[in-house]
């Protein structure tokens, strides 16, 4: 029996407060509206983002609230006006959505769309209503996406059809992390090539810069953790080194090592932590005159970065990369054939599996120093 139209019910991790485990609930999920497209959620993965929301951490946190933003899934219905997808296309929600008609995407400067980001930040659809419910209490979206769902909706310009020849299973990892690696590497420092680089922080995201330094030919690749799990994973994913900053001599500091290792600094260095500390580190590691850090980590609520000034005046960049810059309807169905071809990893990234009933493992699997990436079978 067609569900078009209909309120479905369906199955659905809910946060009803900060810091509180998801529970598996029993929801409704309103039809699409105008330029909505309602989606069968197949497969997510567990970002660190979610559990940085789900503790209380986000500024922007409200709740209840379904989260989850890296997902794959299949078009089951479309609302008014809908034409960049259609029912049965195989699809992944984009929490950096893209108009392809506002100011921002028409700079031809960034990937920040405003389109819909004002609606998103308060967990609502773009009329400011929410299409998720429990015995009519309404439950807030989640980055545009919510995909911790079995069924969510998402504004038109947050999705993007795949190739169906692609398993969801992995491409979903293309919603977040991987692809904000990538991005972060190769579209916002084109000069990189051949650089020496450092990473810290080897989750999924590190991991996912030092993939990509590898791919366009970095020397050394500096993987700073202090996991030592993590100096496995990172060389698997391409390191020449692995520096872990609590076993440096008493009184050293991580940045201080690193400069005095690579004659001056690193040409690139990247925070995927999210620590500010860490941050300033990074940003210390660089090169005088050149040296350019990228910040990828989300700090929590309240937190501040800071360096003396003389860091930037003798000639460091301090920037940071919202999904690795990448236009979502533009480059991902490219970055899906780029996963067919072999020409960059997904699978490698997938350590972990539960089903939505035991999400809540997932996160707690996310601390271990061996789980990259889980991904959740949404299907019953
Ligand atoms: N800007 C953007 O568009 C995006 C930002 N993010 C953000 O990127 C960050 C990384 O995400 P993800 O890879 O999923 O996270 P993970 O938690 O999987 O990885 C972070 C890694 O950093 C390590 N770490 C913690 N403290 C330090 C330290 N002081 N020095 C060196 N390493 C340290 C952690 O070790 P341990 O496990 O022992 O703590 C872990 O190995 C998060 O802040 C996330 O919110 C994610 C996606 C997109
Ligand atoms: N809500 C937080 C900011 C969170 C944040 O910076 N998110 C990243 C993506 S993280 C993905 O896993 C992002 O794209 N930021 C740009 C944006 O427009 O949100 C806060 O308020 O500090
Ligand atoms: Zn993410
Ligand atoms: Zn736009």
């Amino acid at each position: 029996m067609s569900t078009v139209g209909k309120v479905i019910k369906c199955k659905a991790a809910v946060c009803w407060a900060a810091g509180e485990d998801l529970k598996l609930e029993d929801i409704e999920v309103a039809p699409p509206r105008a330029h909505e497209v309602r989606i069968h959620i197949l497969y997510t993965g567990i970002c660190h983002t979610d559990e940085y929301t789900r503790s209380g951490k986000d500024p922007e946190g409200v709740f209840p609230v379904i989260l989850g933003h890296e997902g794959g899934g299949i078009v089951e219905s479309v609302g008014e006006g809908v034409t960049n997808v259609q029912v049965g296309d195989h699809v992944i929600p984009l929490y950096t959505a893209e108009c392809r008609e506002c100011k921002f995407c028409k700079s031809g400067k960034t990937n920040l769309c405003s389109s819909v980001r004002a609606t998103q930040g308060k967990g609502l659809m773009p009329d400011s209503t929410s299409r998720f419910s429990k015995d009519g209490q309404p439950i807030h979206h989640f980055m545009g996406t919510s995909t911790f769902s079995q069924y969510t909706v998402v504004a038109d310009v947050s999705v993007v059809a795949v190739d169906k020849k692609a398993p969801l299973e992995k491409v979903c990892l293309l919603g977040c992390g991987i692809t904000t690696a990538w991005g972060a590497v190769t579209k916002q420092l084109p000069d990189i090539k051949a650089s020496n680089v450092a990473v810290f922080g080897c989750g999924a995201i590190g991991l996912g810069v030092i993939s990509t330094s590898q791919l366009v030919n970095c020397k050394r690749i500096i993987a700073v953790d202090t996991n030592p799990n993590k100096e496995a994973w990172a060389k698997k994913f391409g390191a020449t080194e692995f520096v872990n900053p609590l076993k440096l001599p008493e009184g050293k500091k991580i940045q201080d090592y690193l400069v005095d290792i690579t004659d001056g600094g690193l040409d690139y260095t990247f925070d995927c932590t999210g620590n500010v500390n860490v941050m300033r580190a990074a940003l210390e590691a660089c090169h005088k005159g050149w040296g350019v850090s990228t910040i990828i980590g989300v700090a929590a609520a309240g937190q501040e970065i800071s360096t003396r000034p003389f860091q930037l005046v003798t000639g460091r960049v301090w920037r940071g990369t919202a999904f690795g810059g990448v236009k979502g309807r533009t480059e991902i169905p490219g970055l899906v054939e780029d996963y067919l071809q072999g020409k960059i990893k997904i699978d490698e990234y997938v350590t972990h599996h539960q089903k939505l009933n035991t999400i809540m493992a997932g996160f707690h699997e996310m601390h271990s120093g061996d789980c990259i990436r889980c991904v959740i079978d949404m299907r019953d």
